[in-house]
């Protein structure tokens, strides 16, 4: 007697696998509506029509048989027949989610193309039809040449149909015992035929569902998609300089005003400067970039709540698999852009472990929301507010180019990396893209809530700590009438001996300064230039006086553009350095990534300053 026959549950995450496994066999797997319910291989038994017994078994859902994680492996052993020795299913259980079709297409071909008996079961028709589709189940059984019943699993609707089908793909088995592989195709090809099949398959659909579809074929398309999502960055960047100057402004005369008021009400002496060098031009010089913030997160949140983020990853996974990243990399890339740490722990959800080595080493790369005070200052400080080209905001040109530098300096460092340490292969990437969705005002607020808490928690704390050693290090010794309170001071010392290291890129003393603090957190540059400027005037009207202000008057424009370069790449940021090693589990990677963004951030700084020099900016 032969083993008994076997069919498989396949199809991507959340078909309805187990849900049809349930209502085939009479078990109780857990289903639920998300994808990667199910982890391991299940099996139960299918009584056919004939009174014949087979096995079926439910799967973990899959987006293709590269498999990257452990659940998708499962798949992939089991249906190749190299699951601890099992032999593989005689018959392929193909579920589909008739609302998706178009993605769930593309492991469908996977699938058909390993020749085996197939069928499809097209389920989830019941939500199909609530969302104005109407299905031809036929056009879709001949474009993918495999039987194709319509299923609601949920309902127990179509499963006679399901298993007469399974029964007879068994007799095929049966009679012919071979696979016959159809021709394989690579996954762009795969996604160019799931869209035509599917639109062969689907008769009719609703205005809502059309005018999305419509939205996706120009906002994905493959030309059309790139400079839109290209331009869509270029119109935020002028926002948050355009639109938060007023705001900032308000900040900036306010904390002039406080500064005053502090001025006249506390007698002169250490007090009073702490406070003024200190916490008000210090901190507030920080404080004042909270619009600025508040700008770039609501459009980065508005991009996440329409559903445009998941296609922004969709047309950035081309460009990613140029430089062996896969789109798995983007959302981890993307969290980055408020921060590097979330980001690096993002990059748990990258199975494969050279992909995401490399994803953790490049996510400093990616312009981190404590660098825009940085940049914000220096930008208003040395590049004119005018318009180039008509309409375009200069300054807000020059912080877009400086978001790009971060996103080429990375897919270039991910190339290099990609050929030598941690060389690998990319893999296939393909994410469900869910339904575009008006944005909740509330959900907006409260998100925008949390980022600027985010900003406010860490002015006051890391930011007003690291403030407040520096000045104190720069205000003691105190320096004797005649001499400058900088040369005097422990940290003009430190600043002195290091600037032997950086004169050579352009930078003055008080910006190699800053970037020791700096390190704690990268706005407290800003802190740091505010209060040294604010320690070594001996004016006090000067003290009141916008950070913006002193810089325009001291710096020259090949400096301060080598300071912007240098914040480019260089890891000013030492949680992001202990959060790499706790993810990597060791110095080795930290230390690596901390020599290789140092040394980047000063050549290009160096680049930056001796270009300018000589064309003469
Ligand atoms: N309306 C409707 N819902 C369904 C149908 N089939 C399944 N569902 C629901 O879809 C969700 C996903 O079903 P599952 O059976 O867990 O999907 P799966 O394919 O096993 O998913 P993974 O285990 O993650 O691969 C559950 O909430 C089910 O209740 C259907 O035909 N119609
Ligand atoms: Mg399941």
């Amino acid at each position: 007697m032969n083993a008994p026959r076997k069919a498989a549950l396949v199809g991507n995450p959340n078909a309805g696998k187990s849900a049809l496994f349930n209502a085939l066999t009479g078990a109780r797997q857990k289903i639920a509506n998300y994808p990667g319910v199910t982890v391991e291989r299940k099996a139960g038994r299918l009584v056919l029509g004939s009174g014949e017994e087979i096995e079926l078994i439910d799967l973990p859902g899959s987006y293709s048989f590269d498999a990257t994680s452990p659940d998708e492996e499962v798949t992939r052993a089991l249906v190749h027949g190299e699951f601890q020795g099992e032999s593989a299913p005689d018959v392929m259980v193909l579920v589909l989610d008739a609302a998706n079709l178009e993605q769930h297409l593309v492991f469908a071909q996977e699938v058909i193309e390993l020749g085996r008996p197939t069928v499809v079961a097209l389920n989830m028709v019941d939500l199909a039809q609530r969302d104005g589709l109407t299905l031809d189940p036929d056009a879709l059984s001949q474009a993918l040449g495999v039987p194709v019943v319509p299923t609601v699993a949920v309902r127990r609707k179509g499963l006679a149909e399901l298993t007469a089908a399974i029964a007879s793909a068994e007799a095929d088995a049966m009679a012919d015992d071979m696979a016959h592989p159809r021709p394989h195709l690579t996954l762009p090809e795969r996604r160019l035929a799931a869209r035509n099949i599917a639109k062969a398959a689907i008769l009719s659909q609703s205005t809502t569902r059309r005018l999305h579809a419509g939205l996706d074929r120009i906002l994905l398309h493959p030309w059309l998609g790139p400079p839109i999502l290209f331009a869509l960055l270029f119109v935020i960047f002028q926002a948050v300089f355009a639109w938060a100057t007023p705001f900032a402004d308000g900040l900036e005369a306010l904390a002039g005003l406080l500064a005053g008021l502090v001025n006249t009400a506390v007698p002169a002496g250490i007090f009073r400067d702490f406070l003024t060098e200190g916490v008000i031009a210090g901190v507030g010089g920080v404080v004042v970039f909270l619009p600025q913030i508040v700008i770039l997160f609501a459009f980065i949140l508005m991009m996440e709540a329409t559903g445009y983020m998941a296609r922004a990853a969709f047309i950035m996974d081309r460009m990613m698999a140029s430089v062996g990243l896969s789109g798995r990399s983007f959302i981890p890339l993307l969290s980055s852009f408020a921060c590097a740490i979330p980001g690096i722990m993002a990059t748990r959800s990258i199975a494969d472990p050279k992909d995401r080595l490399t994803t953790i080493l490049i996510a400093p790369l990616m312009t981190c929301s404590a660098r825009l005070p940085v940049y914000g200052v220096v930008i208003a400080a040395v590049i004119p507010n005018i318009k180039v080209w008509g309409a375009i905001g200069l300054q807000g040109l020059v912080l877009f180019a400086l978001y790009v530098a971060g996103i080429v300096g990375a897919m270039v460092v991910a190339l290099v990396l990609r050929r030598s340490v941690t060389a690998g292969r990319a893999s296939g990437f393909i994410m469900e893209l869910p339904r575009y969705q008006l944005p909740r005002l509330r959900d907006l607020a409260i998100g925008l809530w949390q980022r600027a808490w985010v900003f406010l928690r860490r002015a006051g704390t890391i930011i007003f700590a690291a403030t407040v050693v520096l000045w104190v290090l720069l205000t003691f010794p105190q320096a004797e009438p005649g001499e400058s309170q900088l040369d005097v001071s422990v940290a003009g010392k430190i600043a002195t001996a290091m600037h032997v290291a950086f004169e050579p890129i352009g930078f003055n003393r008080e910006m190699t300064l800053a970037l020791v603090p700096a390190m704690a957190a990268r706005e407290v540059a800003v802190a740091s230039l505010a209060t040294t400027y604010a320690v070594d005037t001996e004016d006090e009207a000067q003290t009141e006086q916008a950070l913006r202000e002193q810089i325009a008057s001291r710096w020259s424009l090949p400096t301060a553009l080598a300071f912007l370069a240098w914040f480019v790449f260089a890891p000013q940021c030492l949680s992001t350095i202990a959060v790499a090693r706790r993810e990597t589990n060791g110095w080795k990677w930290p230390v690596f990534m901390l020599a290789y963004l140092f040394a980047l951030a000063y050549v290009f700084a160096g680049i930056t300053f001796w270009a300018a020099t000589a064309l003469g900016l």
